[in-house]
């Protein structure tokens, strides 16, 4: 489970988060749905112990991003928005590296690489060095690596960013899998359709705090429209981040 409460970050004068607070509970898909420079990075990294807030509490699992952040990195997989693999490496050796960094070795370590390769149906791509990797092809590699330690928590940013439509459904499919078997997943996105197709619940983020938070039925009860199209422009006042 992922929590953030009343979490303030900012880069020099820009302040990209201004007291952003909600829960992701386990078993269930998050979005995070905002406009472009709406803060979905920034909170994610904080989330991840990448940045540190200027205030406000980052929670994993009850574990504090700042205070205890081994414990935090333990229980959460990362999916950042570059994806970063060593192209001079292959996507085994990819993953691997990860997972000793986790503290994985030997025939654990290659089983968990060869299960996780088998349902990402990535075939003979995990022996091959990352260079030149497709997009959809950089991403199973770097979902696998961010699954490698088997987190309770898994944190995506952007994942169908470059996706054509098999890939999308592909992974859509993978991360309910992951849902159904008690993963709590937050998945950043700036369109709303992509969120809407995937998620239990959404959290709309505008200008670096929570503008609305629930289901979709709950965001379309609470402004009063009948489609989530129309709850989103009324919460964030502006047509951004729709597929028009
Ligand atoms: N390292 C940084 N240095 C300076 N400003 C930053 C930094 N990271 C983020 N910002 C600023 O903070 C604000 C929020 O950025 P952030 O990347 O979190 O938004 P986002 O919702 O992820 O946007 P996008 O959908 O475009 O990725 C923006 O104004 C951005 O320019």
């Amino acid at each position: 489970m992922i929590e953030a409460r009343g979490i303030f970050k900012s880069f020099g004068t820009v302040a990209a988060l201004r007291g952003a607070s909600f829960t992701a509970p386990d078993a269930q898909i998050t979005g995070l749905l905002g406009p472009n420079g709406a803060g979905k990075t920034t909170l994610l990294r904080i989330l991840a112990t990448v940045f540190k807030p200027d205030g406000g509490t980052a929670l994993v699992d009850g574990f504090d991003a700042v205070s205890s952040p081994r414990a935090v990195q333990s229980r959460i997989g990362v999916l950042p928005d570059n994806r970063g693999l060593y192209p001079r490496l292959t996507a085994r050796e990819n993953v691997r590296y990860y997972g000793r960094l986790h503290g994985l070795k030997g025939d654990a370590l290659e089983g968990r690489i060869d299960d996780l390769a088998g349902w990402l149906e990535m075939g003979t791509l995990i022996e091959r060095r990352a260079e030149g990797f497709s997009q959809g092809q950089r991403l199973k590699v770097a979902i696998a690596r961010a699954l490698v330690h088997a987190p309770g928590n898994l944190l995506l940013d952007e994942p169908t960013n470059g996706l054509d439509v098999m890939s999308t459904r592909a992974l859509r499919q993978f991360l309910r899998r992951l849902r159904d078997e008690g993963c709590c997943v937050l998945f950043s996105s700036h369109i709303m359709q992509e969120i809407a197709a995937l998620c239990d619940r959404i959290v709309i983020i505008a200008d670096g705090a929570v503008a609305a938070e629930g289901t979709a039925e709950q965001l379309r009860t609470a402004t009063g429209k009948a489609s989530l199209e129309d709850a989103f422009v009324a919460v964030i006042g502006s047509e951004e981040g729709l597929l028009l």
